[in-house]
């Protein structure tokens, strides 16, 4: 990244320091073989904020989040992080943006070690290589604690009574919970979840949206896939929806759900557009 791209800090009420990151799809449209699955979407999520993507399945939500992790380049358009087109950077410098980036996937497995190695293993894939040989002498000279990161990451889902728990011993909802929290131990300042509590019960969902509020409440840009409306309504300060690779209309969540501009949103909201 160049050195005179705009940056901004804030302080949290925990009195971090950290660095305001905007993370935005400009014009972007994609496909697979000759299926176009996004056309021109235009879409930030700004520090702070909970920004919902909502729409039918298979209308191209995880395949957004896809890009705007860095997975693979768009065929047209551009990701940009704070304004810098991220595949016109070089390897080594969009390595280091997409470290600042935790990402909560549906295809995210959990390893079979205790809950804390699962979610320092998120940590140890964003560290730079000083800081890898750092912990591998650590461990090496037997400091296995756990870093208070990754007890912090589990007290922010609920999950710090079960770190030393088998990760294979625990129920749906709590190894979603700890796929996050494993997502949120490296303190990343943009954090992308892709339909987090799906099949999850009332008690696991509110576990992983107060973990979301947490998040935005230390200026962490949280875009989340759901096709959960009332999730998106409650959790969300702006909500954009998808249909057919189209974004038909983004905007505050509560406009959004009180006064739509478009008929097929306000047909979606009320559960009349199905798919
Ligand atoms: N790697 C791929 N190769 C071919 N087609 C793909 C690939 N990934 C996604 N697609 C297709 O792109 C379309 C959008 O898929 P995507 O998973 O992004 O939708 P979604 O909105 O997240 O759906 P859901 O809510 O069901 O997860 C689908 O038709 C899917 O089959």
């Amino acid at each position: 990244m160049s050195e005179t791209h705009h940056t901004a800090d804030t302080q949290s009420p925990s009195g971090e320091s950290r660095q305001l990151t905007r993370l935005a799809a400009c014009n972007l449209s994609h496909g697979f073989g000759d299926g176009v699955v996004l056309e021109d979407i235009s879409l930030a999520v700004e520090p702070g904020e909970i920004l919902a993507i909502v729409g039918p399945s298979g209308t191209g939500k995880t395949t957004l989040l896809r890009l705007l992790a860095m997975f693979e380049p768009p065929d047209r358009g551009t990701v940009e992080v704070d304004g810098e087109d991220v595949w016109a950077l070089s390897d080594d410098q969009r390595l280091a943006l997409r470290r600042r980036i935790g990402m909560g996937f549906q295809t995210r497995s959990l390893f079979s070690a205790s809950v804390s190695d699962n979610v320092a293993y998120g940590l140890r894939v964003r560290q730079s290589w000083g800081e890898r040989l750092r912990s591998a002498i650590e461990n090496v000279v037997g400091r296995r604690d756990p870093a208070p990161s990754v007890e912090r990451a589990l007290e922010t889902v609920g999950m710090a009574d079960k770190m030393h728990r088998d990760a294979r011993s625990l129920s749906a909802g709590e190894a979603q919970r700890v796929a996050i929290a494993r997502a949120l131990a490296p303190d990343p300042d943009v954090l992308l979840l892709d339909e987090p509590t799906s099949n999850l019960d009332p008690r696991n969902t509110a576990a992983i949206e107060s973990a979301m509020r947490e998040a935005r409440s230390h200026g962490i840009a949280v875009a989340l896939a759901t096709h959960d409306m009332q999730q998106a309504q409650r959790v969300s300060d702006r909500t954009a929806v998808l249909l057919d690779g189209t974004c038909i209309e983004s905007g505050p969540t509560d406009r959004i759900f009180e006064n739509p501009a478009d008929d097929r949103v306000r047909r979606f909201i009320e559960g009349k557009l199905v798919y």
